[in-house]
């Protein structure tokens, strides 16, 4: 039986990485072998950055092509891989040629990677560091990296017998099971089996407990070929263009029509049209006979942007995390054979496998989503700008609030700069008010309604508008603090306070999933009286519905929001005007699109700002240019509150001015003072175990070795110290970073140290990550 070909699903979790064991030599007295006159070189998705050398059986000839699939023995099993070269035999091969084994099978008559594509995920495993069968695990789709596809998958729901004593009883004995049930038991109807337990964390067993006991009923469902807003699409006329969109679209379009590679930059404000000028511009790449590609952030897949594509193509093909394997397969297929000329999906989408690419757009590029944070730890735009450039394509990156890695590319050339500077309709941009929660009297809801934001709120609900509150935090209470002991009730595997969810009355680890009965007293100095300090999303929820009873209210985050139909309800609930307010957390900051909201509440704008990560102000002028545009897009004008606690700081006054450009040149200075990016590059490596002296002791000497090759050079060392994650599922987390200017050959010299430490490293787990977006 082979092992699945790159992991089972790439969205299970990895294992460990460890050093791949050698096939096992062959006894010395084999008879010696004619050496082979052909080898074929297979990657394989093992942690190893290498590949394998087979011989190819003669009734193989001919189907052992590049970019075949094909089954082969390694040490004791057999795995799938992808033939990445056929040739002579190396000298190393002919060397060990009588330990060459056999390919066993091919699984595929035509590839099913191409060239082009061969070549791209060659150059990102060099590029992020990772074995070239990882970074080609990363482009085909889970169903093609195994090796027997799964038809059917499993639906649950909650069963009659599921009453809440039933529920309450789960609660002491398996906290696991109550876990699954209770999340069941909030659902109306039925739940893909898989979707749930990912995002419980949960295995499938306590599902298969639950049905055993009659709590729980499992029905095996075929795949269906649904998918996101394919119905009751309208096609749409398009609108006439605005003078800015009609240039950018020109100078994209010139250079899709005229086959010539180039980068653009779409700098647009919120509600400027940037989708109208995607749409054109693929709509010509079509017409050229070319494809198109779109990536957007998961979070803004949202049945509204898809309909947008949908109601002007008829060939477009939707990619996203939550589809079924049948329907990724059926979506890449389409890909191939030209019968899909336009793909949208997140991240995963840039290695969609389309004829002739024309255009790759990246709408928010800016997003850190972009980024993927398990091997291969890529970059979206990165890839796609390296794609477009090998494809002879154009590549778009749209946002009103660039990274300024991007920003920077742009002013310096690397980009052409395009802008849409106003709102479409010449509309104006919404009025920004900042409010300084600290002078704010503490009433009844002083804390977290200011009494302006309150007044804004009550207007619109008098005239029949709606608002939009924004708090990037899920739960009631974040913090629950003792004040006899002054600590805080922690997680027991994770070193993070457990928030306070009400609505369930549970604490809950937001790192680890876990979850505990809310002590009565204190779990350090078992004094009674603990205070839940801080507000989340439910505590929103429920003080707006104090605070208007006749308003009708709806929380949109990952608690409430189990399936993709919750979601897509939600929303058209909202854009019908059945509901008045929408509470959420980033799930609603962006892409929404609703004439009748003209108020934005940003309830705190602090959440970002403190975290320990250069990127802390970038991202918080981000959320707050987002969330603000999501006012005053159609005829009514907008008004965004924004409550702060630090209404100084420049990410905060810059966002209340639609001031990008003065935000990015400050935040630039700083920037090349301290020698990030853009102006310079990062290596990070996190080191993890059970043994946090194990897990510092080899990140300290990790750090040594990098001292002695780098010392006296451009290259700056940092750490090793604990990172701001310092305990995760019961692992300990060091980490160390390395600084180099932009260009510097050092970056490759400590990545490579770091890489062959990591490959040769059983315990800790080392894992290094090219240019981070994140530093926790
Ligand atoms: N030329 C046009 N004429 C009339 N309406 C337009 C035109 N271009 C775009 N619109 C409309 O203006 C609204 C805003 O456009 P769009 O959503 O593309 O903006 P955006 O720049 O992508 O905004 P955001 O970044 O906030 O998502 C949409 O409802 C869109 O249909
Ligand atoms: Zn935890």
């Amino acid at each position: 039986m082979a092992t699945g070909l790159f992991g089972e699903l790439d969205d299970e979790p990895r294992p460990p990485r460890r050093r791949a064991k050698k096939p096992a030599a062959p006894k010395v007295d084999a008879p010696p072998v004619e050496p082979p006159k052909v080898v074929a070189n297979v990657a394989l998705a093992r942690p190893v950055r290498t590949e394998f050398s087979y011989t190819i059986p003669v009734e193989l000839e001919g189907a052992v092509t590049l970019g075949v699939r094909v089954r082969v023995p390694f040490g004791r099993r057999t795995e799938v891989g992808v033939v990445v070269a056929v040739g002579p035999p190396s000298d190393k091969d002919l060397a060990a040629a009588h330990k060459l084994r056999a390919i066993e099978r091919c699984l595929d008559t035509e590839p099913v990677v191409d060239a082009p594509l061969l070549d791209l995920t060659r150059w990102m495993a060099t590029q992020y560091g990772c074995a070239w069968g990882e970074a080609l695990g990363a482009i085909l789709p889970a169903p093609l990296k195994r090796e027997r596809q799964t038809k059917r998958i499993w639906m649950a729901r909650a069963t009659e017998a599921a009453t809440p004593e039933a529920l309450a009883e789960l609660e002491e004995k398996s906290p696991e099971q109550h876990r699954l049930l209770r999340t069941l038991l909030g659902i109306e109807g039925e739940i893909g089996l898989r979707d749930l337990t990912n995002k419980l964390g949960l295995s499938e067993s306590p599902a298969r407990t639950l049905a055993k006991k009659g709590l729980v009923e499992l029905r095996s469902a075929a795949f269906e070929p649904f998918e996101v807003g394919e119905q009751g699409r309208e096609r749409s006329t398009p609108p006439e263009l605005f003078e800015a969109q009609a240039w950018a679209v020109d100078a994209i379009s010139h250079c899709v029509e005229t086959r010539k590679h180039r980068s653009f930059l779409l700098e647009g404000v919120t509600g400027s049209g940037k989708t109208e000028v995607y749409l054109r511009v693929i709509e010509r790449a079509l017409a050229a006979g070319r494809s198109a590609i779109v990536l957007v952030p998961e979070i803004s897949l949202t049945p509204q942007t898809v309909g947008w594509f949908r109601s002007r193509f008829n060939d477009v093909a939707v990619l996203h995390s939550r589809m079924t394997d049948a329907q990724r397969l059926s979506a890449w297929r389409r890909a191939r054979h030209g019968e899909a000329r336009v793909i949208v999906g997140a991240r995963s989408a840039v290695f969609a496998p389309v004829v002739d690419l024309g255009v790759i757009v990246i709408d928010e590029e800016h997003e850190p989503s972009f980024k993927q944070a398990s091997t291969p730890r890529y970059h979206a735009r990165d890839v796609a700008l390296e794609r477009a450039r090998r494809e002879g394509a154009v590549c778009v990156l749209g946002s009103a609030t660039p990274a300024l890695e991007t920003w920077h590319a742009a002013r310096t050339g690397v980009h052409a700069h395009l802008s849409l500077p106003e709102r479409v309709g010449g509309r104006p941009m919404p009025r920004v008010e900042i409010v300084d929660m600290r002078t704010e009297p503490t009433g009844e809801f002083g804390a977290l309604f200011s009494r302006n934001l309150r007044q804004h709120l009550e207007g619109a609900l008098q005239r029949g508008e709606q608002g939009i509150l924004f708090l990037n935090r899920r739960g009631y209470a974040p913090v629950l603090w003792c004040p006899g002991c002054r600590t805080t009730v922690r997680c027991a595997q994770c070193d993070v306070p457990m928030t306070w969810h009400r609505d369930i009355d549970r604490l809950v680890c937001h790192l680890c999933q876990n979850e505990t009965a809310v002590p009565r007293n204190c779990p350090t100095c078992s004094a009674p009286g603990g205070r839940m300090i801080g507000a989340g999303s439910e505590r929103v929820e429920r003080t707006l519905r104090k605070l208007f009873p006749s308003a009708r209210v709806a929380r949109m985050d990952s608690d409430t929001m189990h399936r993709r139909e919750d979601y897509e309800r939600t929303l058209s609930a909202f854009g019908s005007g059945e509901l008045d307010f929408l509470v959420g957390t980033q799930m609603i900051a962006k892409g929404l699109d609703f004439p009748r909201v003209t108020v934005v509440g940003i309830v705190s704008a602090d959440t970002s700002l403190h975290l320990p990560d250069f990127r802390s102000a970038e991202r918080t002028f981000q959320l707050i240019s987002q969330v603000a545009g999501r006012a005053g897009r159609a005829d009514l004008a907008g008004h965004i509150v924004v409550q702060t606690e630090n209404p100084e700081h420049p990410a905060v006054r810059f966002a209340a001015r639609h001031d990008f450009t003065s935000f990015a040149e400050a935040e630039l200075v700083s920037r090349r003072e301290l020698g990030y990016p853009p102006f310079g590059r990062i290596l990070r490596a996190v080191f993890e175990d059970e043994d946090g002296s194990k897990a510092a002791s080899v990140a300290d000497s990790a750090c040594q070795a990098l001292h002695a090759a780098l010392d006296g050079t451009d290259a700056v060392v940092l750490g090793p110290a604990p990172a701001p994650m310092s305990l995760v599922r019961g692992r300990y987390r060091h980490h160390l970073l390395v600084k180099t200017p932009v260009g510097s050959a050092r970056f490759a010299t400590a990545r490579e140290l770091l890489l062959e430490l990591a490959e040769s490293t059983a315990r800790p787990r080392i894992g290094v990550d090219v240019d981070p977006m994140g530093m926790l």
